[in-house]
């Protein structure tokens, strides 16, 4: 581990020493200036697929909801070694940093998931790869080679296709299955609904689908030499509004691999996640894509963990863009934090080397607002590191 010492300081993750160097940054500092430069790459239609949410109430608040958790930092404690390490479902990660799944991620580069993964090899940050990828999940795991990875689920209403793609997930060597749970249907996203967008009905998105035996054998023909054929199918089998917690057993039943539950806000569905057998959840709003005027995640995240912290895993994602944003959810009891979009511009703007670099900036970031913070391990945070009284 390099920890050569530069004015800011002996951290791990190298951008500032390399920026000391005279090297110039390939991607704009500020998240602001990241999404600026995607815009200008980007066709205008995937742009704000991304960009928007529903409405963007909840999305702003996503944001803003961070400041009322203000850190209170310590002085004169020996921060001159640190540790970002922490444990999620019983095994040690480097850092509280993961990737959260994203879709259809051959909008913002050809590579897409296969880029994504190879930077989140490179940096040894967690994948979760999405049902509606663009490479099929063998393929992606590939490239992740020993990183971990975890497989989301869009919970199909065909219980075979269900139990496919998770065996399928297992098979290849992820360690967890994600279910997402706030995305039965998709939002009023009107965004999208102005551009008529939506890449899915391009065929775009389907890799996990069109590599699976239990889909194909709903069509007549091979899933290239149909596009429309297999969009529609698709569209029959890819949600299942009518679930409700009893049906989680027959996932259960189908995988050893941990199951977590991805879109929980409320403390009642932690503990209902709990009972069903779950091993985690991820507080999220989805990047305030779903429903607007939600509560914002973060003022979600206390009441999760203090009805089920001490049980199960309880991540967290939605609206993460700098270090301090880490070190609050982990404060409030998150045993790591997923991020979303910064990674998607880091993409779109330079492929695996955006990725890369986006998650080196965040990781460096997360470092020093520890030890300006006056802490040495992440993983000892409390809620005594923030001065908010509102948890
Ligand atoms: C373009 C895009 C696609 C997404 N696709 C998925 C998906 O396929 N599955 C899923 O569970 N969540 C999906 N999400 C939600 C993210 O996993 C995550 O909850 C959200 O992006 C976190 O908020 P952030 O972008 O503010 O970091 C998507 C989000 C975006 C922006
Ligand atoms: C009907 C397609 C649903 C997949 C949506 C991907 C996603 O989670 C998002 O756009 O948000």
């Amino acid at each position: 581990m390099d920890r050569t010492n530069t004015p800011y300081g002996n951290h791990q993750f190298g951008i500032y020493s390399a920026g000391l160097k005279g090297e110039l940054p390939i991607l704009p500092l500020r998240y602001e200036d990241l999404e600026a430069r995607a815009r200008e790459v980007l066709d205008p239609a995937a742009y704000w697929y991304v960009a928007g949410g529903a409405g963007e109430a909840s999305m702003a608040a996503n944001r803003h909801s961070f400041d009322r958790y203000p850190l209170f930092p310590r002085m004169l404690t020996d921060v001159s070694e640190r540790d970002l390490s922490t444990t999620v479902l019983g095994k040690k990660h480097a850092t509280p940093l993961m990737l959260a799944p994203l879709g259809v991620q051959e909008i913002l580069h050809p590579d897409a998931e296969l880029a994504v993964a190879r930077a989140a090899a490179d940096v040894g940050v967690p994948m979760t790869l999405s049902t509606v990828s663009s490479y099929p999940m063998e393929q992606v795991k590939s490239e992740l080679g020993d990183t971990t990875g975890w497989y989301q689920l869009y919970w199909p209403n065909d219980d075979e296709l269900a139990t496919s793609l998770v065996q399928r997930a297992e098979k290849a060597g992820y360690e967890a299955i994600v279910i997402t749970l706030d995305t039965k249907m998709l939002a009023w996203r009107e965004r999208d609904l102005e551009g008529a967008y939506l890449p899915f009905l391009q065929g775009k998105g389907l890799a996990n689908y069109t590599s699976d035996p239990v889909f194909c054998a709903g069509l007549d023909k091979a899933p290239d030499e149909d596009v429309v054929a297999t969009v529609k199918h698709w569209s029959q089998v890819y949600a299942s509004p009518e679930r409700s917690w009893s049906d989680l057993a027959k996932l259960r039943a189908a995988t050893n691999l941990p199951l977590i539950l991805k879109g929980v806000l409320h403390p009642e569905d932690a503990l209902a996640a709990r009972r069903a057998g779950m091993d985690g959840v991820i507080v999220s709003n989805h990047g305030g894509r779903q429903v607007d005027g939600s509560i914002a995640a973060i003022d979600a995240l206390a009441g999760v963990v203090d009805a089920v912290g001490d049980h199960m895993s309880v991540l967290f994602d939605s609206g993460i863009r700098r270090g301090a944003d880490v070190l609050k959810a982990v404060a409030l009891g998150a045993d790591a934090v997923l991020v979303g979009r910064p990674f998607a511009w880091g993409l779109a703007c330079a492929g695996e080397q955006g990725v890369a670099e986006v998650l080196r900036r965040l990781l460096a970031d997360i470092d020093l607002t520890l030890a300006l913070t006056g802490h040495d391990r992440i993983d000892r945070l409390t809620r005594a590191a923030l001065a908010s009284t509102r948890y």
